[in-house]
């Protein structure tokens, strides 16, 4: 699934327009499909209010009312901040009165069960003027059915700033063409509730997408009969400390689970007796930092990571260097995230931040980071030539070349400590069996999410640890693999 910016679908209208769709069309589609989507959510008795701005966002409204009261809803049209302005909208309001249906006065002390937001779309600048602050805020004080169409008023579709939090909170919301940034941009997209997208019959593409389970499906290594523990790959973590060694053990659950054929650790001799015990099937470095800052790299290693559980330091920042050097596929993560002029490598470099380590390579705060992360993670990664893995709610995937992806699953179980090491290690492990490190980066976000919606099927997100990946990976994995 594709998502838009607002230039684009500006782009995309003006294109159909030449081609000879009007726009009149186009609002007629929109408010016909916004009918069929919405008939599930609501009952001929509810009593349903449609706000209408003065844009094209109000136009289709004013469809949408006329399908809904031609199916015998009980709706009110109106326009609290004026009649329609636009060429479009103005049309679909004559044609609604040509069909004898009729618009009501705005009166803030009628109750409603069902709220239709279509006050303000993609064509919003912020912050919001006083007259529409007002019906928003009285709509978020009724105790009703919220519905926003295309976009909750009050967000923009490409940023994720929400002024003084005055937006219109949707229960749903239904996108036009493609869902926006901002459902995926932090404050606006907790504004979105459940949001689904409605075509209106033009084409679809964007260089933005959400990963798909059929695309994960279709990309995911076959394991041949005749496969051996070589076909697989060898996989090398540098993680953990004395006083860190959880993080160690973690990575390398993600990573045994995940594929690898063989994997080494290279860490101290107390984290590996510590690795030992929980994950059997794991060799050795040992002294593993230090032996790689003078270049001792293990044999017939395919994919390296490194950070989890240990902290930021010139021999971790060496380290780093020498296995960028090395062409071998490389995660940098926690403690070897550092900023650096230059991330120069013969291998692809995949950075894995949470939103506070990005913060720490860029320079910005937390919060512009979660309201413009895919634009963000977009530019470094293009500037830097890395892959960017920008954690969190909707993690970011953002490839040299500025292609970039979001990933939709995942949940509140995976906000504890240790969910990142074993990403780390799945990334890790994942790299050394896909022929295609993109895919393989891909690939593990969406089943390190997977991972956590399976956990609340069945168990509460509150008790989920990052231990429990053990178990939650083969039934994850199972899943993306039984079509095979
Ligand atoms: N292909 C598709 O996807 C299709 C999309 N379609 C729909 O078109 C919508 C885009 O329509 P649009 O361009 O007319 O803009 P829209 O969002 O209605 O806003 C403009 C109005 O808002 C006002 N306004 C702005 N900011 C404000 C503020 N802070 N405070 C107060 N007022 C503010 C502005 O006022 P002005 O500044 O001009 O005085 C103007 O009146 C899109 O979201 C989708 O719903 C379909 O109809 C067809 C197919
Ligand atoms: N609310 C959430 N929804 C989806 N994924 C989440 C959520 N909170 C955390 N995650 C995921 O959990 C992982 C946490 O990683 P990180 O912050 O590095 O943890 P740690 O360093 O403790 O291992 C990331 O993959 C992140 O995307
Ligand atoms: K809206």
């Amino acid at each position: 699934m594709y998502i838009y910016r607002a230039d684009e679908i500006h782009q995309i209208d003006q294109q159909a327009l030449e081609q000879g769709f009007s726009l009149f069309s186009l609002m007629e589609i929109a408010g016909r499909e916004l009918f069929h989507k919405m008939k599930p959510l609501i009952k001929k008795d509810d009593r349903i209010i449609i706000l209408s701005g003065r844009g094209n966002n109000g136009g289709d409204g004013i469809v949408l009312s006329r399908y809904l009261r031609m199916a015998g809803y009980n709706v009110s049209l109106v326009f609290p901040l004026g009649r329609p302005k636009t060429e479009t909208a103005k049309q679909h309001l004559d044609y609604y009165f040509m069909q004898d249906e009729k618009v009501d006065e705005w009166n803030p002390n009628q109750v409603y069960d069902v709220i239709i937001d279509c006050l303000l779309g993609i064509g919003t600048t912020l912050p919001l003027r006083e007259n529409v602050k007002q019906v928003v805020s009285w709509s978020n004080e009724q105790d009703a059915l919220r519905i926003a169409v295309d976009i909750p008023t009050g967000v923009q579709a490409d940023h994720g700033h929400v002024p003084d939090g005055e937006a219109f909170l949707a229960d749903y919301s239904f996108s036009l063409h493609g869902v926006k940034r901002s459902t995926f941009l932090l404050p606006s997209g907790t504004y979105f509730g459940k949001t689904e997208s409605v075509s209106v019959g033009l084409k679809q593409g964007s260089d933005l997408s959400i990963i798909s389970k059929e695309s994960v499906r279709a990309t995911f290594p076959n394991r041949e009969v005749t496969s051996h523990k070589g076909t697989f790959g060898t996989s090398l973590i540098v993680a953990g400390t004395d006083h860190m060694p959880g993080s160690a053990v973690l990575a390398a659950i993600g990573a045994i689970r995940s594929g690898t054929g063989k994997l080494v650790m290279a860490t101290t001799d107390r984290v590996a007796s510590v690795i030992a015990s929980t994950v059997p099937e794991a060799t050795f470095l040992l002294n593993g930092l230090e032996r790689i800052c003078q270049g001792h790299i293990p044999e017939k290693i395919v994919a390296a990571g490194i950070g989890p559980g240990i902290e930021a330091s010139e021999s971790v920042k060496k380290a780093t260097e020498v296995l960028m050097e090395s062409g071998i596929p490389l995660v940098v993560d926690a403690g070897a995230i550092q900023k650096r002029n230059n991330w120069k490598a013969k291998g692809p470099v995949i950075l894995t931040p949470h939103p506070g380590e990005f913060s720490r390579l860029t320079g910005l705060s937390i919060e512009e980071i979660q309201a413009n992360r895919i634009e963000l993670a977009r530019h470094y990664a293009m500037h830097h030539h890395v892959t960017v893995v920008l954690k969190g709610k909707y993690t970011v995937i953002a490839f040299p070349d500025g292609e970039t992806y979001i990933n939709p699953t995942g949940n509140s179980g995976l906000a504890k400590g240790g969910s990142g090491d074993v990403l780390t290690g799945m990334i890790v492990s994942m790299l050394a069996t896909h022929d295609n490190y993109r895919d393989a980066v891909k690939n593990a976000v969406y089943v390190h999410g997977l991972c956590a919606n399976i956990w609340s099927e069945k168990y509460s997100e509150t008790s989920m640890v990052a231990s429990d990946f053990h178990r939650l990976l083969p039934l994850a994995l199972q899943r993306i693999e039984r079509n095979k």
